[in-house]
């Protein structure tokens, strides 16, 4: 993930001056300075780059500030909020409804990842309870038909189109009128994009507009345009209008952060950002929650929502392993449903930072060797706070030569255990306040997690840099609280552990 970049630049800025012991003016100049540098590499606009800069610095209005207050929370808070504004469209999409027909429509260039897009979205409404199907009104493009059907029948949605019908007004309408028929709440309508911004593409969309007369109509953009963004959705809004957009491949490009801040500045809201190839590579854009992951904060809301659209089989998740080798299947089946191994670490305060830019395959393998040393650990070492390693540093290279693995890297677990116990601390007021709110089993609802992303959030900027917990810590704390859709998530993520590493991870 090439924005993580940014996310992390920015954070080591701030953690470099709210680590130091001397924070001046001069300082502070230089952290805003770095991260204006950070947002133009990754093609932010410089007018609104200036706009953040001035907007920090009148926040914290460093002269003012008395020698009482606490200039680093400030300064944190202050970057935080300046960020979550630069992506924020202060604007809201259409809220589809339940128990009518809600059509939805498609436009973008050809290759922006419109059509899968379409798929990940009416998967997205399905997971939720919605009745979802799909329109392929792309008759210009050959196999575009064919393309829709594949990723259709791989998403199990119900879909239209036609391999005759070369008018795409006629096939949108009837495949429009059809599900409307069949009662269906969520009808999407794919169109055709082309290489450039054609005139006949724009007379195009409005006619398939006028036909099925859409609830939402939603522009995809290719993350990687940066601040074209800005042109290329005017262009579109001249002809067709549109009420929200979605950011695809967000994933590969640093650019995300300009296209998505050059789309915020337009005030037309961001519904999603596509985060990956796979069908569950999407999430829904919420400035406060993309600025938390981007500086490494974690999503715990997302994950929560990640795992509850699984629609994962409680039963299965449950079983042992020992009964069958179909039980082995099953679990993994499960596991595999969750998604990439990055894409949930992203999600997981501390370890999104821990795994950094490295893809899934050197990421399992850093969390497995991280298991190993665990794993090589006494009984009385593992239950301890960590301070006999530094008190008999000979304990390190026992584990280090028993693990396979080097001394730098049990002083890594180590120090990434004590960064998470400090956490813990700071996380239980919450999660106390999480179980006296009543929350038993069932998933937190939104103002539960909202308080806890703000806790988070502090947590997080106060710690910048990889503070985090560990994920089985994570998925412990998550499992208290009921677990997302009533399931023991601290029992999946050790089956997880076990998967990986086949020693499973210390609970
Ligand atoms: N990495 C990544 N790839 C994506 C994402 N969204 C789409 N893609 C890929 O982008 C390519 C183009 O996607 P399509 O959905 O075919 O694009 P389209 O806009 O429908 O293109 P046309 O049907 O030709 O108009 C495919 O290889 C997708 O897998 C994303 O969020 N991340």
């Amino acid at each position: 993930m090439v924005l993580a970049d940014l996310g992390r630049r920015i954070n080591a800025a701030v953690h470099d001056l709210t680590h130091s012991n001397l924070v001046d003016e001069k300082a502070f100049d230089s952290m805003i300075k770095e991260i204006g540098n950070a947002l133009v590499e990754a093609d932010v606009n410089v007018k609104l780059v200036a706009s953040l800069r001035k907007s920090i610095r009148q926040t914290v209005n460093f002269k003012e500030l008395g020698p009482g207050v606490n200039k680093k929370r400030i300064i944190q808070k202050a970057v935080f909020d300046e960020l979550c504004r630069l992506v924020d469209s202060h604007s809201e999409p259409y809220k589809p409804k339940k128990g009518k027909a809600n059509v939805i429509m498609f436009v973008g260039l050809q290759g922006s990842g419109k059509t899968t897009t379409c798929t990940k979205l009416a998967r997205w409404y399905n997971a939720r309870g919605f009745k979802a199907c799909l329109v392929c009104a792309d008759t210009f493009r050959a196999g575009a038909f064919d393309q829709l059907k594949q990723n259709a029948t791989k998403a199990k949605v119900p879909y239209y189109g036609s391999y005759t019908e070369t008018d795409p007004v006629k096939v949108a309408k009837a495949g429009v009128d059809k599900f409307k028929k069949e009662r269906f709440e969520i009808i999407i309508v794919d169109t055709s994009g082309r290489h450039r911004q054609e005139a006949e593409l724009f007379a195009e969309m409005v006619q398939i507009q006028e036909a099925v007369q859409p609830d939402q109509t939603i522009m995809v953009l290719d993350a990687s345009i940066g601040q074209q963004a800005e042109a290329q959705s005017k262009a579109f809004k001249e002809s067709a209008d549109f009420g929200a957009i979605v950011i695809t491949k967000t994933d590969g490009n640093a650019a995300g952060g300009g296209a998505i801040s050059a789309v915020a500045a337009t005030k037309t809201p961001i519904v999603f950002i596509g985060t990956g190839e796979h069908i569950l590579d999407m999430e829904k854009f919420e400035p406060q929650r993309y600025i938390s992951k981007l500086l490494g904060m974690g999503d715990m809301q997302g994950l929560v929502e990640h795992v509850q659209s699984l629609k994962l089989d409680q039963k299965d998740t449950m079983k042992h392993i020992a009964e069958a080798v179909r039980d082995l299947r099953d679990q993994l089946n499960n596991i595999m449903k969750m998604g990439p191994l990055s894409k949930m670490a992203g999600m997981i305060p501390g370890l999104s930072n821990l795994m950094g830019d490295v893809g899934d395959e050197e990421g399992s393998m850093k969390l497995k060797r991280m298991m190993y040393i665990m794993d090589s650990m006494t009984t009385k070492e593992l239950d301890s706070d960590g301070k006999m390693f530094v008190q008999q540093p000979e304990r390190m290279t026992r584990v280090a030569r028993g693990s396979g693995t080097s001394v730098r890297e049990v002083e890594d677990v180590l120090t990434q255990h004590k960064m998470m116990a400090q956490m813990a601390k700071k996380m239980k007021g919450g999660m106390k306040a999480m179980q006296q709110g009543g929350m038993g089993r069932g998933a937190p609802n939104p103002q539960q997690l909202a308080a806890m992303q703000k806790r988070m959030q502090a947590m997080g900027a106060g710690g910048a840099g990889p503070g985090g917990m560990d994920m089985a810590s994570m998925m412990r704390a998550m499992g208290a609280a009921g677990g997302p859709g009533g399931m023991d998530m601290s029992k999946m993520m050790s089956q997880v552990a076990s998967m990986m590493g086949g020693g499973g991870m210390r609970r």
